[in-house]
This record gives structure tokens, C-alpha cells and sequence, in this order.
């Protein structure tokens, strides 16, 4: 493992998860027994496991697993012909285990705590994150505790934590607030394990997003990945899965990497449109997409450095703009997201407004969690409702709507 800050080495261990001399993020390097091939892979069943050649070593250890990733890559069609692209692909997250992205990380990253030997999984969380330890802890055993901001989890994120059984602690203040506390209380309390994207051994999961990409289009990259960026682990952990397939020699090109945030809680997005190589930190992020409502980035360097690496780009949209997406991939496709996950979407219109993205390219955005988080969002979506009387009227009201 070496540190991102630093350079330190050191020889890779579960319960490593910051750099002890300085306190920067590490990176996790997988030297793979065999070689990874597409042919092997194959020939598995789908699913994060699948890649295991490439994934920390949990010999003699069953993965805790409940059947996460090979998430459909759904062509949107409508919307496609709409923006004028031929292949215009979206990584439909929502349909993982606790319906987001986070699983993929977290089947990983659980499966090495337990066979370490923890015994309290801790997170912060806006709610997809908790959702997803919530599950996984479950599953292995263990304890979890997560702390989310109180008064602003979307409710299908926070009704999930409660179903799965887990210690809720609600603060009072942001995502932000709640991330220092579970760093300072890991600090204190060694029997406390950090399931948060700075924890390296996540990412590990999640890059494997990048090898389902590829491989449902034909051993191709596409030429665009768009992520909507929060805490900034998907984007770092998606662009290694990539640089990772050409290293291997399974993939001749990279893709170019967009990351998506919402306006006011933009600190990668502003720091690029003026050519800084640090965040310009937002102490009060607000937006109605949770799930990016993030002012401080955990995972700043790793993700700046994936934007600059694969020449890519920031871009930051609006709460009217991730809605507007929001109901186009519902309404146009039959795609129901949460509005973060719509950030791509939206996101992905602006480059091409801009002229940075190309309706001839190939573009994979990823959506990231499942609309059923956030009832609330899709309920301000503003349907055409009705109420009947009794059961004369609603024959009337339906059968004036079947031509309407
Ligand atoms: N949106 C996230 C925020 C935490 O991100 P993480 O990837 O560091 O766990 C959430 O769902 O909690």
C-alpha cells in the first residue's frame, strides 16, 4: 500500500486504512496471482466477485456477499436520439443489493474487517453509505454504528438503516460534521472500524463498476465516464478500475473522466473552472441531491487526480437541472434514481452544450443510487393526480384520460 500524500509503503493489512505518518490517503496495489483474463472471468458468475484476480486476497475467507454488482448498462434510447448520440449508455447502480453503488465497496471491505477481526463497523453517511454497512454488518455479524445528519437524510435511506438492524446516531449538523466525528472516534477507539470511501479496501470493490463497463461493451472503454461526485470515492475508484484493465493490457485506451457536482456543494467543480489543484472547501453545502450535499471531499486528491490523469473534466449543475434530469430518465426511459444519481445526467447536458463531450463519442453515465431512497424527491416530481368520488367517476375520469 502506499500513501497518495507521501509516498510511504507498507505492506498491506485490512486494518490499514490512513497513512500512519502522515494521515493521507492510501492507495491499495493488487499484484494478481494469475493473470486476469476476459476468457477467465467469463466464466464466472457475475457480480463484483467475478474480478476477483484483481481484488485483495481473502484466501480461506468466504466473501459476505448478497449478490452485488453486474448491474445492467441500460442504452438510453429517448434520450440518446434526444441529445443526438448513438451510444449514450447508463450504469443503472440502483439495482445493487441495498440500491447503490456503495455495496460493491462494501462486500469487499466487510469481508476483510471480519476476517481481521473487528467487531464495530462505523460509518458517516448521508444514507446510501449506511444503508450499505447496515446490510453487509448484518450479513457478517458484526456491530454497526452510523451517523448521519439529523433532519436531512432522504427517509427511504434512513427507513433502510432501521430495517437492517443497525446503532443510528443522528447528529446535528452536516455530512461533513458527522464524517470528523467517526474519524475522531476511530481515532480513540481501536475496536471501531471505518467503512467510509477513505478507507482504501472500499474502492477496491467499487472499481470493479469499470469492468463491468467494459466488458458489457465488448472489451471497449467507452471515450466518456460521467460520475456524479460527493465524497469523491467513486469517481477515484472507477478511473483505477480503468487504468488498471490497460495495465493489464485488456483494454488499448482509457476513457475520459467528468465528475458531476451540485452548485452549492461544488468545491472540486470551482477549484477546476479556475485552474486550482485544491478544493475550494464549502463549509455550508446545500442541495436537494443528499447524497453529494458534501463540502469537504475525503477523497480530493485521488479524485483530482483521476480527472487530470484521463484529461477530463469538473462541471457543477444545478437543483433545477438534476430534477429536470431526474424526470427525464423516469419519464423517458423507466429509469427511477435518486436526485444525486440524475447529476450525471444533467451534468452530462451541459458538457455537451459546452461542447466537451461529443454526440458521436460513446458515454456511460453512472447512476448511483435507486430512486425508492428519496420517496420525497419523487413524490415533488408532480404527477397528474386525480380523486374520484366512487367507482362511476373513476371509470369517467380513466376513460377521458385514454384519450387525452
Ligand atoms: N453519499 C455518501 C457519503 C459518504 O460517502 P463515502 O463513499 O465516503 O461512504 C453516503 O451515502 O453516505
Amino acid at each position: 500500500m502506499q500513501c497518495v500524500a507521501c509516498g510511504a509503503r507498507y505492506p498491506p493489512h485490512p486494518r490499514l486504512v490512513r497513512c500512519p505518518r502522515c494521515g493521507g490517503l492510501l492507495d491499495v496495489k493488487v499484484e494478481p496471482a494469475r493473470p486476469p483474463s476476459w476468457r477467465l472471468w467469463e466464466q464466472r458468475r457475475p457480480g463484483v466477485w467475478r474480478y476477483r484476480e484483481l481484488l485483495p486476497a481473502v484466501s480461506g475467507v468466504k466473501p459476505v456477499s448478497i449478490g452485488e454488482g453486474a448491474t445492467p448498462l441500460v442504452e438510453l434510447e429517448n434520450i440518446g436520439r434526444m441529445l443526438g448520440f448513438r451510444r449514450l449508455y447508463a450504469k443503472n447502480e440502483g439495482q445493487n443489493p441495498t440500491g447503490s453503488f456503495k455495496d460493491r465497496g462494501m462486500t469487499v471491505a466487510v469481508t476483510l474487517a471480519k476476517a481481521a477481526g473487528a467487531r464495530a463497523l462505523v460509518v458517516a453517511s448521508t444514507g446510501n453509505t449506511a444503508a450499505s454497512v447496515s446490510a453487509y454488518g448484518a450479513r457478517a455479524g458484526l456491530r454497526r454504528i452510523v451517523v448521519v445528519p439529523r433532519g436531512k437524510t432522504a427517509l427511504g435511506k434512513l427507513a433502510q438503516s432501521v430495517l437492517y438492524g443497525a446503532d443510528i446516531v443522528e447528529i446535528e449538523g452536516s455530512f461533513d460534521d458527522a464524517l470528523r466525528a467517526v474519524m475522531e472516534a476511530v481515532g480513540r477507539d481501536a475496536r471501531l472500524y471505518p467503512l467510509n470511501s477513505f478507507n482504501p479496501w472500499r474502492l477496491e470493490g467499487q472499481k470493479t463498476l469499470a469492468y463491468e463497463v467494459v466488458e458489457a461493451l465488448g472489451g471497449e472503454p467507452p471515450d466518456w465516464v460521467v460520475v456524479p461526485v460527493g465524497n469523491a470515492g467513486n469517481i477515484s475508484a472507477i478511473w483505477k478500475g480503468f487504468r488498471e484493465l490497460h495495465r493489464h493490457g485488456l483494454i488499448d485506451r482509457l476513457p475520459r473522466m467528468a465528475g458531476v457536482q451540485a452548485e452549492g456543494a461544488a468545491p472540486l467543480a470551482r477549484a477546476w473552472r479556475k485552474g486550482l489543484n485544491e478544493p475550494l472547501f464549502v463549509d455550508k453545502p446545500e442541495t436537494r441531491a443528499t447524497a453529494i450535499r458534501i463540502g469537504h471531499p475525503v477523497n480530493w486528491p485521488k479524485a483530482m487526480r483521476a480527472v487530470r490523469e484521463s484529461n477530463g473534466v469538473f462541471t457543477m449543475v444545478s437543483d433545477r437541472e438534476i430534477l429536470r434530469a431526474q424526470a427525464m430518465l423516469a419519464r423517458l426511459e423507466g429509469v427511477a434514481v435518486e436526485p444525486a444519481s440524475a447529476a450525471s445526467l444533467a451534468g452530462l447536458i451541459k458538457l455537451v452544450e459546452e461542447g466537451v463531450i461529443s454526440s458521436d463519442e460513446t458515454v456511460v453515465i453512472v447512476l448511483t443510487g435507486h430512486g425508492l431512497k428519496d420517496p420525497q424527491a419523487m413524490l415533488e416530481a408532480g404527477a397528474r393526480r386525480y380523486v374520484a368520488a366512487g367507482v362511476e367517476d373513476a371509470v369517467k375520469l380513466v376513460t377521458s384520460l385514454a384519450g387525452g
